[in-house]
Protein backbone atom coordinates (compact mmCIF):
# COMPACT_ATOMS: atom_id res chain seq x y z
CA UNK A 1 0.00 0.00 0.00
CA UNK A 2 1.09 3.87 -0.75
CA UNK A 3 1.61 5.81 2.05
CA UNK A 4 3.15 8.87 2.15
CA UNK A 5 1.33 10.70 -0.27
CA UNK A 6 -2.64 12.02 0.70
CA UNK A 7 -5.20 12.27 -1.27
CA UNK A 8 -8.75 13.53 0.45
CA UNK A 9 -11.59 12.73 -0.78
CA UNK A 10 -15.25 13.19 0.65
CA UNK A 11 -16.82 16.07 2.67
CA UNK A 12 -17.50 18.14 -0.72
CA UNK A 13 -13.94 18.68 -1.36
CA UNK A 14 -11.94 16.85 -3.99
CA UNK A 15 -8.89 18.70 -3.51
CA UNK A 16 -5.58 16.65 -3.43
CA UNK A 17 -4.25 17.91 0.34
CA UNK A 18 0.13 18.84 0.03
CA UNK A 19 2.21 15.43 0.89
CA UNK A 20 4.35 16.24 3.06
CA UNK A 21 6.96 13.64 4.41
CA UNK A 22 8.88 15.26 6.88
CA UNK A 23 9.33 13.53 10.16
CA UNK A 24 7.47 16.46 12.41
CA UNK A 25 4.69 18.77 11.58
CA UNK A 26 4.37 22.07 12.69
CA UNK A 27 1.37 24.13 13.32
CA UNK A 28 0.89 24.62 9.49
CA UNK A 29 -0.45 20.53 9.70
CA UNK A 30 0.87 18.59 6.86
CA UNK A 31 1.53 14.90 7.50
CA UNK A 32 4.01 11.97 6.82
CA UNK A 33 6.58 9.95 8.84
CA UNK A 34 8.23 6.90 8.30
CA UNK A 35 6.51 4.21 5.83
CA UNK A 36 5.22 1.27 7.20
CA UNK A 37 4.37 -1.41 4.77
CA UNK A 38 1.76 -3.33 7.13
CA UNK A 39 0.33 -0.17 8.52
CA UNK A 40 -2.36 1.90 6.89
CA UNK A 41 -2.45 4.78 9.48
CA UNK A 42 0.92 5.40 11.26
CA UNK A 43 0.69 7.32 13.90
CA UNK A 44 3.81 8.66 16.44
CA UNK A 45 4.33 11.44 19.03
CA UNK A 46 1.73 13.62 18.07
CA UNK A 47 0.50 16.51 19.76
CA UNK A 48 -2.16 19.03 19.32
CA UNK A 49 -3.37 22.16 20.94
CA UNK A 50 -5.53 24.77 21.12
CA UNK A 51 -4.14 27.72 23.08
CA UNK A 52 -5.41 25.60 26.15
CA UNK A 53 -2.80 24.35 29.27
CA UNK A 54 -2.73 20.59 28.90
CA UNK A 55 -2.85 20.16 25.08
CA UNK A 56 -5.48 18.29 23.37
CA UNK A 57 -3.44 15.44 22.07
CA UNK A 58 -0.09 14.84 24.20
CA UNK A 59 2.07 12.63 22.28
CA UNK A 60 0.00 9.84 20.41
CA UNK A 61 0.75 7.02 19.18
CA UNK A 62 -1.68 4.68 16.95
CA UNK A 63 -1.27 2.18 14.26
CA UNK A 64 -4.11 0.98 12.23
CA UNK A 65 -3.93 -2.25 10.04
CA UNK A 66 -4.75 -1.95 6.57
CA UNK A 67 -8.65 -2.86 6.17
CA UNK A 68 -8.95 -3.02 10.01
CA UNK A 69 -11.87 -1.41 11.26
CA UNK A 70 -11.12 0.99 14.64
CA UNK A 71 -14.02 2.71 16.48
CA UNK A 72 -12.04 5.40 18.94
CA UNK A 73 -14.62 6.57 22.04
CA UNK A 74 -13.59 8.69 24.65
CA UNK A 75 -15.32 11.35 26.71
CA UNK A 76 -16.44 14.75 25.47
CA UNK A 77 -13.81 16.99 24.30
CA UNK A 78 -11.08 14.23 24.99
CA UNK A 79 -9.88 15.10 21.55
CA UNK A 80 -11.36 12.27 18.88
CA UNK A 81 -12.51 14.84 16.22
CA UNK A 82 -9.01 16.39 17.01
CA UNK A 83 -7.48 13.66 15.86
CA UNK A 84 -9.83 12.55 13.16
CA UNK A 85 -8.96 16.05 11.15
CA UNK A 86 -5.71 15.82 11.64
CA UNK A 87 -5.23 12.28 9.82
CA UNK A 88 -7.58 14.09 7.80
CA UNK A 89 -5.48 16.78 7.34
CA UNK A 90 -7.70 19.21 8.17
CA UNK A 91 -6.12 20.78 10.94
CA UNK A 92 -3.65 22.98 8.63
CA UNK A 93 -4.00 26.00 11.60
CA UNK A 94 -3.68 23.99 14.89
CA UNK A 95 -0.18 23.97 16.53
CA UNK A 96 1.19 20.69 17.33
CA UNK A 97 3.74 18.28 15.51
CA UNK A 98 4.15 14.73 15.57
CA UNK A 99 4.84 12.17 12.44
CA UNK A 100 1.32 10.82 10.88
CA UNK A 101 1.31 8.49 7.70
CA UNK A 102 -1.65 7.78 6.04
CA UNK A 103 -2.62 6.28 2.73
CA UNK A 104 -2.97 7.79 -0.68
CA UNK A 105 -7.06 7.40 -0.58
CA UNK A 106 -8.41 8.80 2.45
CA UNK A 107 -12.44 9.62 2.52
CA UNK A 108 -14.31 11.42 5.42
CA UNK A 109 -17.38 11.39 6.59
CA UNK A 110 -19.34 13.33 9.28
CA UNK A 111 -22.38 13.51 11.36
CA UNK A 112 -24.30 15.60 8.62
CA UNK A 113 -23.85 14.58 4.77
CA UNK A 114 -22.37 17.56 3.61
CA UNK A 115 -24.49 16.80 0.34
CA UNK A 116 -24.40 20.18 -2.18
CA UNK A 117 -28.01 20.68 -2.07
CA UNK A 118 -27.86 22.60 -5.64
CA UNK A 119 -26.40 19.12 -6.79
CA UNK A 120 -28.50 15.90 -7.62
CA UNK A 121 -27.41 13.36 -5.27
CA UNK A 122 -25.74 11.37 -8.60
CA UNK A 123 -24.07 14.52 -8.99
CA UNK A 124 -23.23 15.00 -5.28
CA UNK A 125 -21.61 11.15 -5.24
CA UNK A 126 -19.53 12.22 -8.19
CA UNK A 127 -18.21 15.48 -7.94
CA UNK A 128 -14.80 15.79 -8.79
CA UNK A 129 -14.16 12.62 -9.91
CA UNK A 130 -12.05 12.40 -12.85
CA UNK A 131 -12.91 9.29 -14.26
CA UNK A 132 -14.78 8.58 -17.25
CA UNK A 133 -17.19 6.33 -16.07
CA UNK A 134 -17.76 8.07 -13.19
CA UNK A 135 -21.57 8.67 -13.63
CA UNK A 136 -21.39 4.84 -13.86
CA UNK A 137 -19.42 4.16 -10.84
CA UNK A 138 -21.19 6.19 -8.69
CA UNK A 139 -24.90 5.03 -10.23
CA UNK A 140 -23.11 1.57 -8.61
CA UNK A 141 -22.52 3.13 -5.25
CA UNK A 142 -26.20 4.56 -4.72
CA UNK A 143 -27.18 0.66 -5.61
CA UNK A 144 -24.66 -0.61 -3.01
CA UNK A 145 -25.85 1.84 -0.52
CA UNK A 146 -29.82 0.76 -0.94
CA UNK A 147 -30.11 4.07 -3.24
CA UNK A 148 -31.14 2.84 -6.78
CA UNK A 149 -33.32 4.72 -8.81
CA UNK A 150 -32.52 8.23 -6.84
CA UNK A 151 -29.42 9.46 -8.81
CA UNK A 152 -31.77 12.17 -9.83
CA UNK A 153 -32.81 13.53 -6.63
CA UNK A 154 -32.33 16.25 -4.65
CA UNK A 155 -30.55 16.02 -1.57
CA UNK A 156 -33.57 17.46 0.21
CA UNK A 157 -35.96 14.84 -0.91
CA UNK A 158 -33.57 11.93 1.20
CA UNK A 159 -34.23 11.33 4.45
CA UNK A 160 -31.44 12.06 6.82
CA UNK A 161 -30.52 7.87 6.78
CA UNK A 162 -30.92 8.49 2.80
CA UNK A 163 -28.59 11.20 2.85
CA UNK A 164 -26.09 9.62 5.01
CA UNK A 165 -26.20 6.64 2.32
CA UNK A 166 -25.66 8.92 0.05
CA UNK A 167 -22.19 10.18 1.68
CA UNK A 168 -21.32 6.87 2.03
CA UNK A 169 -21.36 6.20 -1.44
CA UNK A 170 -19.76 9.37 -2.50
CA UNK A 171 -16.84 8.50 -0.13
CA UNK A 172 -16.38 4.73 -1.30
CA UNK A 173 -16.84 5.32 -5.03
CA UNK A 174 -13.60 6.80 -4.33
CA UNK A 175 -12.25 3.47 -3.33
CA UNK A 176 -10.41 5.06 -0.35
CA UNK A 177 -8.03 2.96 1.65
CA UNK A 178 -8.99 4.69 4.50
CA UNK A 179 -12.16 5.94 5.35
CA UNK A 180 -12.63 8.63 8.43
CA UNK A 181 -16.08 8.55 9.88
CA UNK A 182 -16.76 11.08 12.70
CA UNK A 183 -20.15 10.13 14.49
CA UNK A 184 -21.45 9.33 11.10
CA UNK A 185 -24.56 8.30 12.65
CA UNK A 186 -25.43 10.44 14.84
CA UNK A 187 -28.00 12.38 14.02
CA UNK A 188 -29.81 9.22 13.57
CA UNK A 189 -33.12 7.81 14.74
CA UNK A 190 -32.28 4.19 16.00
CA UNK A 191 -33.48 1.65 14.05
CA UNK A 192 -31.66 3.73 11.26
CA UNK A 193 -28.83 3.48 12.69
CA UNK A 194 -29.17 -0.48 13.52
CA UNK A 195 -29.65 -0.88 9.55
CA UNK A 196 -26.91 1.98 8.72
CA UNK A 197 -24.71 -0.18 10.95
CA UNK A 198 -25.61 -3.48 8.75
CA UNK A 199 -24.61 -1.29 5.80
CA UNK A 200 -21.65 0.03 6.91
CA UNK A 201 -19.95 -3.74 8.00
CA UNK A 202 -21.31 -4.80 4.15
CA UNK A 203 -19.57 -2.19 2.37
CA UNK A 204 -16.51 -2.49 4.55
CA UNK A 205 -16.57 -6.45 4.27
CA UNK A 206 -16.48 -5.44 0.51
CA UNK A 207 -14.45 -2.53 -0.27
CA UNK A 208 -11.76 -3.68 2.73
CA UNK A 209 -10.84 0.26 3.73
CA UNK A 210 -8.70 1.00 6.80
CA UNK A 211 -11.25 2.57 9.02
CA UNK A 212 -11.38 5.19 11.60
CA UNK A 213 -14.65 5.64 13.09
CA UNK A 214 -15.13 8.53 15.89
CA UNK A 215 -18.60 7.33 18.15
CA UNK A 216 -20.33 7.75 21.22
CA UNK A 217 -21.86 4.70 21.28
CA UNK A 218 -19.91 1.82 22.97
CA UNK A 219 -22.32 -0.85 21.38
CA UNK A 220 -22.30 0.96 18.13
CA UNK A 221 -18.13 0.26 18.84
CA UNK A 222 -18.46 -2.94 19.52
CA UNK A 223 -20.81 -3.86 16.93
CA UNK A 224 -18.86 -2.35 14.11
CA UNK A 225 -15.11 -2.38 14.82
CA UNK A 226 -12.19 -5.23 15.07
CA UNK A 227 -10.67 -2.51 17.62
CA UNK A 228 -11.69 -0.04 20.15
CA UNK A 229 -9.69 2.17 20.85
CA UNK A 230 -10.16 5.33 24.17
CA UNK A 231 -8.31 8.41 24.32
CA UNK A 232 -8.25 10.33 27.72
CA UNK A 233 -5.40 12.83 28.76
CA UNK A 234 -4.75 13.01 24.74
CA UNK A 235 -3.33 9.43 24.51
CA UNK A 236 -4.82 6.26 23.28
CA UNK A 237 -5.67 4.64 26.81
CA UNK A 238 -7.18 1.94 26.17
CA UNK A 239 -6.93 -0.20 23.40
CA UNK A 240 -9.28 -3.79 22.83
CA UNK A 241 -9.41 -6.10 20.11
CA UNK A 242 -13.52 -7.46 19.75
CA UNK A 243 -12.92 -10.92 19.41
CA UNK A 244 -16.63 -11.94 19.51
CA UNK A 245 -18.48 -14.47 17.22
CA UNK A 246 -21.18 -12.79 16.59
CA UNK A 247 -21.95 -9.39 17.05
CA UNK A 248 -25.24 -10.35 18.93
CA UNK A 249 -25.91 -7.71 21.90
CA UNK A 250 -27.40 -10.87 23.85
CA UNK A 251 -23.67 -12.45 23.52
CA UNK A 252 -22.71 -12.50 27.31
CA UNK A 253 -18.85 -11.22 26.10
CA UNK A 254 -20.88 -8.17 24.44
CA UNK A 255 -22.05 -7.40 27.44
CA UNK A 256 -18.76 -7.89 29.43
CA UNK A 257 -17.00 -6.13 26.93
CA UNK A 258 -19.53 -3.17 27.23
CA UNK A 259 -19.43 -3.19 31.52
CA UNK A 260 -15.64 -2.67 30.74
CA UNK A 261 -15.50 -0.02 28.27
CA UNK A 262 -17.81 2.09 30.02
CA UNK A 263 -15.81 1.30 33.75
CA UNK A 264 -12.83 2.54 31.36
CA UNK A 265 -14.88 5.91 30.36
CA UNK A 266 -16.05 6.13 33.81
CA UNK A 267 -19.30 5.50 33.49
CA UNK A 268 -21.55 3.62 35.35
CA UNK A 269 -23.98 1.39 33.57
CA UNK A 270 -27.00 1.06 36.26
CA UNK A 271 -27.56 4.89 36.37
CA UNK A 272 -28.02 4.72 32.57
CA UNK A 273 -31.19 4.85 30.87
CA UNK A 274 -33.02 3.09 28.23
CA UNK A 275 -30.74 0.38 25.78
CA UNK A 276 -28.48 2.80 23.86
CA UNK A 277 -25.65 3.11 25.52
CA UNK A 278 -23.44 6.17 24.90
CA UNK A 279 -20.20 7.85 26.55
N1 LIG B 1 -10.95 24.88 16.51
C1 LIG B 1 -10.84 24.82 17.81
N2 LIG B 1 -10.50 25.92 18.54
C2 LIG B 1 -10.34 25.87 19.88
N3 LIG B 1 -10.51 24.76 20.61
C3 LIG B 1 -10.86 23.64 19.96
C4 LIG B 1 -11.04 23.62 18.54
N4 LIG B 1 -11.37 22.34 18.18
C5 LIG B 1 -11.40 21.63 19.32
N5 LIG B 1 -11.09 22.39 20.38
C6 LIG B 1 -11.01 21.96 21.77
O1 LIG B 1 -10.23 20.78 21.81
C7 LIG B 1 -10.79 19.84 22.71
C8 LIG B 1 -11.04 18.54 21.98
O2 LIG B 1 -12.05 18.75 21.03
P1 LIG B 1 -12.57 17.59 20.10
O3 LIG B 1 -13.65 18.15 19.26
O4 LIG B 1 -11.43 16.95 19.44
O5 LIG B 1 -13.15 16.58 21.19
P2 LIG B 1 -14.08 15.33 20.99
O6 LIG B 1 -13.50 14.24 21.82
O7 LIG B 1 -14.30 15.05 19.56
O8 LIG B 1 -15.41 15.88 21.68
P3 LIG B 1 -16.94 15.47 21.46
O9 LIG B 1 -17.05 14.03 21.84
O10 LIG B 1 -17.67 16.36 22.42
O11 LIG B 1 -17.29 15.74 20.03
C9 LIG B 1 -12.03 20.48 23.28
O12 LIG B 1 -11.71 21.04 24.55
C10 LIG B 1 -12.38 21.56 22.31
O13 LIG B 1 -12.99 22.66 22.94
Amino acid sequence: MATHARGLTGAGTTTPAPTTTAGDTGGTGGTGGTGDAQAAVRVRNLHRSFNKAGGVLNGLDLDIAPGEFVALIGRSGSGKSTLLRALAGLDRDVAGHGQITVPESVSVVFQDSRLLPWRRVLDNVVLGLKVKVAAERGTQALAEVGLAGREKAWPYELSGGEQQRASLARSLVREPQLLLADEPFGALDALTRIKMHVLLRRLCEVHRPAVLLVTHDVDEAIVLADRVIMLDDGVVRTDVRIDLESRSQADPRFAELRSFLLAELGVNEETLPGQRIAS
